[in-house]
């Protein structure tokens, strides 16, 4: 039987060798074509509650508890996303619990100064704002290892790299992502998250040059995604994902290295009452954004409630909360990424019931045409984005490079 091991990488810095798994070493289970992986311990998980591994599992794949890891779920007893996304899944998550403790380390802030990384050249050409730091470096590092270990994965496409890296020839996936989404943020210990999306090769293209084919395999729009997700690097770490059938979200449990399934087929509510927006750029925007706003903040508009504000400036967090609260987030500006941000989550909202538009048009219609690609993001409840992109001219054109 074909064994698979952990990922054996360690952080590039020599301030984080990795001496030992930082979580508990897993069992082992097996995967219907005889492929292994590492199968969580067979101890509660916290009290009171024991994850599914040691239930009787029930025929739709639940438990009496209800509590299933993330491997259980996407597995043969559960969702059944096929063997080799499950594998691909597998090391994505070991690499997000890798930043989630890199994220959280006493020491990240002596990282470019002890590690010899210094922050790089923006993979999408902008401003010094857009640089990557040491930590998006180090994540991006942490991931891209991970992918190569899973052997599953053609391509990387990653929002740090100037140019998508080709890893595998035979890997059936391509995986796009912002490896370290709002890392301006973690000085302050602000959330932060990680960002993914996954398609298939497209096998078409294997005859073409290395350069080509990695680059037109990463410009697939976004109806094509097999999967998206996000990690989110708060108060607790969870990872939102869907394979296509609705959208799920995990909770890292820390005391056995689970993540648990906590929110099974979340529905965005079709109305909030919360918007998202960095309102300091209330000058630069077209006049319909400012009505919409205004209008809902008055409680005006057609669902009769006032609007409250909150912006946390943090994409996958604001993102996150109008998942499971509903209302709207947005950045109006050219400023998010459609490959790497926009279609993953918009891909999450639709199938949570909710809607990504550019403000005109649904994000996964669009065709990138450029890797760096940005554009207008609008993300929320589904009447809630109806009524926004009524006012028509939402779309912020004035775009000056915000220092902060
Ligand atoms: O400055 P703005 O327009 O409010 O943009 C903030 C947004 O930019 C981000 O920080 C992403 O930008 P970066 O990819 O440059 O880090 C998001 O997390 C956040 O939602």
């Amino acid at each position: 039987m074909q064994q698979l091991l952990l990922p054996t990488t360690s952080y590039p810095s020599p301030l984080f060798p990795l001496k030992s798994h930082p979580f508990p070493r897993k069992q082992q289970f097996c995967l219907r074509d005889g492929l292994s992986l590492y199968a969580p311990p067979k101890m509660a998980s916290f009290s009171g509650f024991v994850a599914k591994s040691q239930m009787q599992t029930t025929a739709d794949g639940g438990d009496a508890n209800g509590f299933s890891t993330l491997m259980e779920y996407v597995g043969k007893g559960g969702l059944d996303v096929g063997d080799e996304l499950v594998v691909l899944l597998y090391h994505i998550q070991y690499a997000c619990k890798r930043i989630a403790a890199l994220v959280a380390s006493p020491f990240n802030s002596a990282l470019g100064k002890y590690s010899g990384l210094s922050a790089g050249t923006s993979g999408s050409g902008g401003s010094d704002r857009d640089k990557p730091k040491p930590l998006d470096i180090v994540a991006n590092e942490i991931i891209l290892s991970s992918l190569r270990n899973s052997a599953k994965v053609s391509v990387m496409a990653s929002e740090e790299d100037d140019a998508p890296i080709w890893i595998n020839d035979d890997g059936p996936f391509v995986v796009v992502l912002d490896p370290l989404d709002g890392s301006r943020n973690i000085d302050a210990s602000i959330p932060t998250g990680t960002i993914f999306g996954i398609y298939k090769r497209l096998v078409e293209l294997d005859h073409l040059p290395t350069e080509e084919k990695a680059s037109l395999n990463s410009l697939q729009s976004g109806t094509r995604l097999v999967a998206a997700g996000y990690v989110l690097y708060s108060s607790a770490t969870i990872l939102c994902a869907s394979f296509g059938s609705g959208t799920h979200a995990f909770t890292l449990d820390h005391s056995t290295g689970d993540f648990i399934l906590t929110h099974p087929s979340i529905r965005i509510p079709p109305r909030g009452q919360i918007y998202s927006v960095n309102d300091a750029r209330y000058f630069d925007w077209p006049e319909g954004l400012r009505q919409y706003i205004n209008t809902v903040r008055q409680g005006k508009g057609k669902y009769p409630k006032k609007y409250s504000a909150r912006y946390i400036c943090s994409l996958v967090a604001d993102f996150h909360r109008t998942l499971l609260y509903g209302g709207l987030a947005m950045n109006p500006r050219d400023h998010l990424r459609l490959v790497y941000e926009a279609n993953p989550l918009s891909f999450l909202a639709e199938q949570a019931g909710g809607k990504g538009s550019d403000g005109k048009s649904r994000i996964l219609s669009i065709q990138p045409v450029k890797l760096h690609q940005r554009l207008p993001l609008f993300l929320g409840s589904l009447e809630d984005m109806d009524e926004l992109e009524s006012y028509e001219d939402v779309q912020q054109k004035v775009n000056p490079g915000y220092e902060v």
